[in-house]
């Protein structure tokens, strides 16, 4: 089987103190793939790591079979591994079309077309179109981005990620801050805007997860104790007395 990310033996220590201590973890094509783990277990330090914002120890993580472990965020963002979702890529004055615009015009090749007029460009404007419908932000195309409302902020950054052409996405507690209908909106929209993209999510709202993830792997003090789908990840001992609490109906 293809895996779109593997990471190999992965450690990261801060002075001598071991955080992420050798994690092995498989990203298959086109799963939704949820990483959980009680505080400080060390998510976001993963994240931190596959993206490029700070550099391992020791380990490997392979994207597509290349070795992006230690290299510079843009380029591994060029290669097809976008982060979306605390740390925001709005530009805040700019209207939501032109944010959307950039994204494409970087996908679609015109790189150097960015701070030049581009109505001429029918692929860009199309694609923008395309991506405002399906984000439900067609009726603010013309609204700078700062005037979005949260859960629209939200969709603009999925949507930036996906418009730059990335077929792998980590997506960083897609649903904090949102009440329980937003949650629900924004767990469809994310569902539709990815659909055959593979996903990294870490998120604390174990519904959602359980809705979305085809599977799961849990971090506990830097190392995974367990990766299988919902059912079997609800089902592990180990698991639940780790985390999820004691008993099945904790986990639910
Ligand atoms: N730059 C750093 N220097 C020293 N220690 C760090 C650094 N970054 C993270 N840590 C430590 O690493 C551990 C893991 O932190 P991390 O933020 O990765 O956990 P987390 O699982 O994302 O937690 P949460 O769910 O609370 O966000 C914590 O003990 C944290 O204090």
């Amino acid at each position: 089987m293809t895996h779109a990310l593997e990471l190999r033996n992965l450690k990261k220590s801060f002075g001598s103190v071991e955080i992420i201590r050798g994690v092995n973890l498989d990203l298959r094509q086109g799963e939704r793939h949820a990483l959980i783990g009680p505080n400080g277990a060390g998510k976001s330090t993963l994240f931190h790591l596959i993206s490029g914002r700070i550099a391992p120890t020791s380990g490997e993580i392979l994207f597509q079979s290349q070795n992006i472990a230690g290299k510079p965020p843009a380029e591994i963002v060029r290669a097809g591994l976008s982060r979306s979702f605390q740390i925001t890529n709005i530009f805040p004055q700019m209207s939501v079309l032109d944010n959307l615009r950039c994204a494409v015009l970087w996908k679609l090749g015109h790189r150097y077309s960015i701070f030049r007029q581009t109505p001429t460009l029918p692929d860009v404007a199309i694609e923008c179109e395309r991506l405002l419908d399906q984000l439900g932000l067609t009726r603010r195309a013309h609204d700078t981005a700062d005037s979005l409302t949260y859960p629209e902020q939200r969709a603009l950054e999925l949507g930036l990620a996906v418009a730059s052409g990335a077929n792998t996405l980590l997506l960083d507690e897609p649903m904090a801050g949102m009440n329980h209908s937003e949650t629900e909106a924004a767990l469809q929209l994310i569902m539709k805007v990815t659909e055959g993209k593979t996903l990294l999510m870490v998120e604390h709202d174990m519904g959602v997860i359980f809705e979305m993830a085809d599977r799961i792997s849990v971090l506990v003090y830097g190392q995974i104790i367990a990766t299988g789908t919902p059912q079997e990840i609800r089902a592990n001992r180990a698991v639940q007395e780790a985390y999820l609490g004691t008993s099945e109906e904790d986990a639910a």
